[in-house]
């Protein structure tokens, strides 16, 4: 079972650069959530704030019941090593063959025999699609395999929580329909809370549990899909529906006077459908040969209901 990750009144700034502040939200155990926000909003950093590597000036993270924001050096590598990593390239070593790269957690932080590391790796490598390719190099395969040798590496020490930074950067749509599903079966299959940064409208109203949007230096919004996918808040609608209208403008924020030209070129009828319909998406369930755990199961028998 994943932990629970809980923050409070956290807020992080660069020099007098406020990033975001005062935000508060919990990473329900073993649940997927989802974080959105336009570019710049501060997402990579609030993922590096949960993983320790960046300090916040104010509030809280408590994972597993440890504040990590009072832990010294030394304790934080503990908590790190609850977390498993998919960064924006998969991050892989060059020079490394896909074994090698997935194989490395296991050789730095554990002294597990060759025999046991291959068993674990070539497992990961099975639930990531990825069997066959041990011996290829990060540069001769496509995008998509690095980002599921990413992931593979990050599973290898059995993480209570996975991290993904915009895991469907640079994918095509169908990649990342396939990247998606294997998210989900994921879930399913390891039960760890997960954390989704992503861009990707579509991903973020099918695959999560939970959706965040970070804007204007606040946390505007975190809760339950159904909350987000119906909600009336034009940030909210405009940035789930991928409108132009709406109060987030071409370099984050529009001023009153862009928005007032909007409202004249548009129709100052107050519509919210302007910004898009506020409607929920069927969720992608685990697909067929997943074993569902209770949690999959009650969502899948929700969704079958409402189809
Ligand atoms: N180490 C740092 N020192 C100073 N400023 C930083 C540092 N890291 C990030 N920033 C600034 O914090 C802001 C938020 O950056 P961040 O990369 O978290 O945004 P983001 O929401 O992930 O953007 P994108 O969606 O484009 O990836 C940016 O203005 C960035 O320049």
């Amino acid at each position: 079972m994943g932990v629970e990750i809980c923050v409070e009144g956290l807020t992080k700034s660069f020099g007098d650069q406020v990033i975001w502040q005062n935000v508060s939200l919990e990473l329900p155990a073993g649940e997927v959530s989802v974080m959105l926000g336009p570019s710049g909003t501060g997402k990579s950093v609030f993922l590096k704030s949960l993983v320790g590597l960046l300090k916040p000036e104010r509030g809280s993270i408590r994972i597993a019941g440890t504040d990590i924001t009072k832990l010294r050096e030394h304790d934080l590598y503990e908590v790190r090593k609850l977390f498993g990593v998919l960064f924006q390239d998969g991050a892989l070593f060059g020079s490394m063959n896909l074994y090698d790269n997935i194989a490395f957690p296991l050789r730095e932080h554990t002294r597990k025999q060759e025999s046991a590391i291959r068993k674990i790796v070539l497992e990961k490598m099975d639930m990531v699609g990825l069997i066959g390719a041990e011996d290829k190099l990060p540069g001769e395969i496509s995008g998509g395999m690095r980002k599921r040798a990413g992931l593979a590496r990050a599973l290898v020490l059995d993480p209570e929580i996975i991290l993904f930074d915009e895991p469907d950067s640079g994918l095509d749509p169908v990649r990342v329909a396939y990247l998606n599903q294997l998210i989900v079966d994921l879930n399913a299959q390891i039960d760890a809370t997960f954390l989704i940064v992503t861009h990707d409208i579509a991903s973020a109203r099918q695959v999560p549990d939970n959706i965040g949007l970070l804007f204007r230096r606040e946390l505007v919004m975190f809760g339950p899909r159904e909350k987000l996918l119906t909600s009336n808040e034009p940030v909210v609608r405009q940035f789930l529906n991928g409108r132009m209208r709406g109060p987030i403008g071409m370099a984050e924020e529009k001023d009153a006077a862009t928005m007032a030209r909007e409202a004249v070129h548009f129709g100052n009828d107050g519509a919210v459908d302007s910004v898009g319909v506020a409607e929920m998406t069927p969720r992608l369930l685990p697909g067929p040969g997943i074993n569902r755990p209770p949690r999959w199961q009650a969502i899948a028998e929700y969704e079958e209901g409402e189809r």
